[in-house]
């Protein structure tokens, strides 16, 4: 649609009034920012000025106390001003450069048109109310990503409000000029769209926030489910999304809910890096982010070797598949199951009445409380009793014992002293000494207690594994037989924190199952990988449950949402602790069974995951239109996946994929350098992915043999994100994007076997614009089942 030049005229001479606004408010803040931090400045230089401290007494003692708490609260404040109008400041600093970059004209029915202007916050004129701006996160602004001219409505706190939109338009504003704009008959222009996408990759992830699609918007803005599960192609924008969302949630929830409330589980560090400018583009903080590793690392402290999944996979794709590897695999996926989680759940519900293993707590191997008391101590509860609430009333019990014990023990030295002629202080001194010694020798059985470590939790775990009648009986256990949750009436202690909540509980007891085949095998690298003091990743998530259970959980009750992207990762046994974790939490899942690359130790599906997360509170949706690569690469990686969730791609052409054979190794690497100078010198970045770790240093150091010294290799211990060339391994690749992204070897011994087809997807579902795949010998069998119409064969 053309746009007249008059509209040129009148839109630049608002883009003009608007920028005075702009200027003006920024001169005003930039004043209040500067009284604001001298006065935080001078505050902080004379905070004891105004405090007179006296300690002559009690009564002086606790008035000084008060001045100074009085002072740091007045101190406290005038940060927070400070810190305020600073945000404010940075925020119109933003607006400069690009105030807005849509416009929609509204008629709502029976009243007047107006003019809605959005950008990524909203500007108003305080004293005449006009607002200038309206946040793209505002109700009325999701018209402009739901809606072609036409009827249209919007949500408000008090019902839908309809009306017409008789104008769409699209702007570009760099540094402040209106470079071009559009009138759109779409939801969001394609135009836009496809130039934003035919964009090179950066070493940063950009918002999306001026072209977000309407399906994008669905999820963005839904906040009537508690959880909500995304089942998303390839670069389909789910990352993207997720972080608008939580843009949104910051927005719409300003008064209850800070960026310190919301928590964001990442593949891994280096997709940190990658996505950490998102938000602060949108002008706010990033939320809370971590790792599942990093978590489970924290957790179970520095005396465990922890595994990485990562390691794990290398294991997995590495080993030959003899016996033990069977038998790996085999308890990856039963570890990672609900039912497993419902076996442990079982096993807890059987603690309350018997089996039970605390440590003995002794001094230099002498027995000072032993086990057997704590276990008698432990069953004296009525069996409905929850373990957490034993466990506490325990502790104070022990904490008394100890106390008692210590005084005895002191007794005891003294008098050993007293009975020493050799010994020559004198009496006071005796006693001082003997107490010392008592103190010492007793820390470490109180910090024990205080900190309910006397319950066995390894005990108990590693019991999983060795009594094989302690299983069958587990396996044969009645759902719903859970003493203390169904049925029994409420009393103190019965729920108290009882690690899961109780829904999830009873969830957990429809779950049970049977045993895989391979469970004797399973028992052996289990026990002796424990006894090495080593953890298996498999083992790490239900074994820090089951620890939490009978020694009590931190819960992170002030998160206020969750969010998981590369959902497909975790497993349900996972999903299933996280909920516990986080009890005041909504969640947001993001993920692709496609690209499911944990194979059984994954998901399978959301079902499952759907009950253990809370049932009916849940939504599934979902994103077929991949955005990231051309239409040729799409088309190529969907016939890649034979069967599996629908892709569809984005109208974007580029050339057809290239499957390059190479004689030799030596050869292979020639080419793909060879390759590699060329896409560099037109300015594309570069990925070549790897099978593994191990295949990843090979390649790198052929590469910078052939010359390509640019070239960065990308490891697990690698946190910030580069472009340019870089080799790395497909599992790092996750949630990434390149120019151009080269396979380095993808022959049939390194994709042959099912499991890999999802790893091999992942890699050439990373690239935007070139996908070129070299082999040696064989190429994948799953390259054969694509039609040769959909890809170029070339010989190195
Ligand atoms: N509405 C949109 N406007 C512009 N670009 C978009 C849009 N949606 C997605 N993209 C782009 O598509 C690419 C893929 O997005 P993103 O990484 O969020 O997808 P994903 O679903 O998380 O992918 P994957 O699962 O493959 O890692 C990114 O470059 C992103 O900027």
């Amino acid at each position: 649609m053309s746009i007249e030049p008059k509209d040129w005229t009148i839109e630049r001479e608002r883009l003009k009034e608007v920028a005075g606004q702009i200027g003006k408010q920024l001169e005003g803040l930039e004043d209040i920012v500067r009284d604001r931090r001298e006065t935080v400045v001078s505050g902080r230089r004379n905070f004891w000025d105004d405090i007179t401290v006296n300690v002559e007494n009690e009564d002086e003692e606790i008035e000084t106390a008060a001045s100074i708490t009085q002072q740091a609260n007045v101190q406290r404040q005038q940060e927070i001003a400070y810190r305020h109008a600073f945000q404010t400041l940075r925020r119109l600093e933003k607006l400069q450069g690009s105030p807005y970059f849509g416009r929609i004209d509204f008629t709502e029915r029976g009243g007047a048109s107006e003019a809605v202007y959005v950008g990524i916050q909203s500007l108003t004129d305080e004293e005449s109310g006009e607002i200038y701006i309206y946040d793209w996160r505002a109700p009325i602004s999701g018209m402009f990503y739901d809606y072609p001219p036409g009827p249209a409505e919007y949500e408000t706190p008090v019902g839908p409000v309809q009306g017409e939109l008789t104008l769409k338009r699209q702007y570009v504003i760099r540094h402040g000029e209106l470079r071009q704009m559009f009138d759109t008959g779409l939801p969001i222009g394609d135009d836009v769209l496809r130039e934003m996408l035919g964009q090179s990759a950066d070493d940063k992830m950009k918002s999306i926030v001026t072209t977000i699609q309407k399906e994008q918007n669905e999820i963005i803005r839904t906040d009537r489910h508690r959880i909500l599960i995304v089942q998303g192609a390839a670069g389909s924008g789910k990352t993207s999304v997720a972080l608008q969302r939580v843009a949104y949630l910051l927005y719409k929830y300003r008064n209850v809910m800070s960026s310190e409330n919301i928590l964001l589980f990442s593949p891994n560090r280096l997709f940190n890096d990658y996505i950490s400018t998102v938000l602060p583009e949108l002008g706010e903080a990033n939320m809370r982010q971590t790792t599942f590793q990093d978590y489970l690392a924290y957790t179970l402290g520095f005396e465990w070797k922890l595994e990485n999944p990562y390691e794990r996979m290398e294991l997995v794709l590495g080993s030959e598949e003899n016996e033990v590897w069977r038998a790996r695999t085999a308890g990856m996926a039963y570890k990672a199951s609900t039912d497993f989680f419902g076996l442990i759940r079982r096993y807890l519900t059987l603690l309350k009445q018997e089996g039970m293993l605390f440590k003995t707590l002794s001094i230099r191997d002498k027995p000072v409380i032993p086990a057997e008391r704590l276990v008698e101590r432990f069953y004296g509860f009525e069996p409905r009793m929850s373990i957490e609430y034993r466990i506490e009333k325990m502790r104070r019990w022990l904490l008394d014992e100890l106390e008692e014990k210590e005084e005895a023990y002191a007794k005891a030295v003294y008098r050993k002293m007293y009975a020493n002629p050799r010994y020559l202080g004198t009496e006071p001194e005796m006693k001082a000494e003997s107490r010392r010694k008592a103190r010492r020798a007793f820390t470490p059985l109180v910090e024990m207690a205080d900190r309910l470590e006397f319950a066995d939790a390894l005990g108990l775990y590693k019991r999983l594994f060795t009594d094989r009648g302690l299983i069958q009986r587990l396996l044969a256990e009645e759902p719903g037989a859970e003493a203390g949750v169904a049925g029994a009436p409420a009393s103190a202690g019965e729920s108290a924190g009882s690690g899961a909540p109780a829904e999830g509980e009873r969830e957990a007891a429809k779950f049970g199952g049977s045993l895989p085949p391979e469970w004797e095998g399973i028992c052996r690298y289990t026990l002796e990988a424990l006894e090495r003091g080593e953890m298996p990743y498999e083992d790490a998530t239900p074994y820090v449950y089951l620890q939490a259970e009978v020694e009590g959980m931190q819960k992170y009750r002030e998160m206020r949402h969750v969010l998981i992207d590369e959902a497909q990762d975790y497993s349900p046994f996972q999903y299933a602790y996280i909920r516990a974790l986080f009890p005041k939490a909504g969640f947001t899942l993001l993920g692709d069974l496609n690209q499911g690359i944990q194979g059984e130790a994954g998901l399978q599906g959301y079902e499952g995951i759907r009950e253990l997360l809370g049932g009916d509170e849940a939504k599934t949706v979902r994103l077929f239109k991949s955005y990231r690569s051309t239409r040729q690469i799409v088309d190529f990686t969907k016939a890649l996946l034979g069967e599996g969730q629908p892709v569809e791609a984005f109208s974007r052409d580029g050339e057809l994929p290239r499957l390059i054979r190479a004689q030799d190794e030596s050869a292979l690497a020639d080419a793909v350098a060879a390759d590699v100078r060329s896409l560099r010198a037109e300015g594309a970045s570069v990925a070549v992915l790897c099978h593994t770790a191990e295949e990843s240093e090979q390649a790198f150091a052929a590469l910078q043999k052939r010359g390509e010294t640019d070239a960065v290799l990308i490891t697990r211990e690698t946190e910030t994100f580069v472009t340019g060339t870089v080799v790395l391994p497909v599992y790092l690749a996750k949630g990434l994007e390149f120019d151009a992204v080269v396979v380095y070897e993808a022959g049939s011994l390194r994709y042959g076997r099912e499991r890999e087809r999802k790893l091999l997807y992942t890699a050439c579902t990373r690239a935007l614009h070139r996908l070129h795949l070299y082999y040696t010998a064989e190429p994948s069998p799953f390259l054969a089942g694509v039609p040769e119409s959909l890809f170029e064969r070339q010989e190195a």
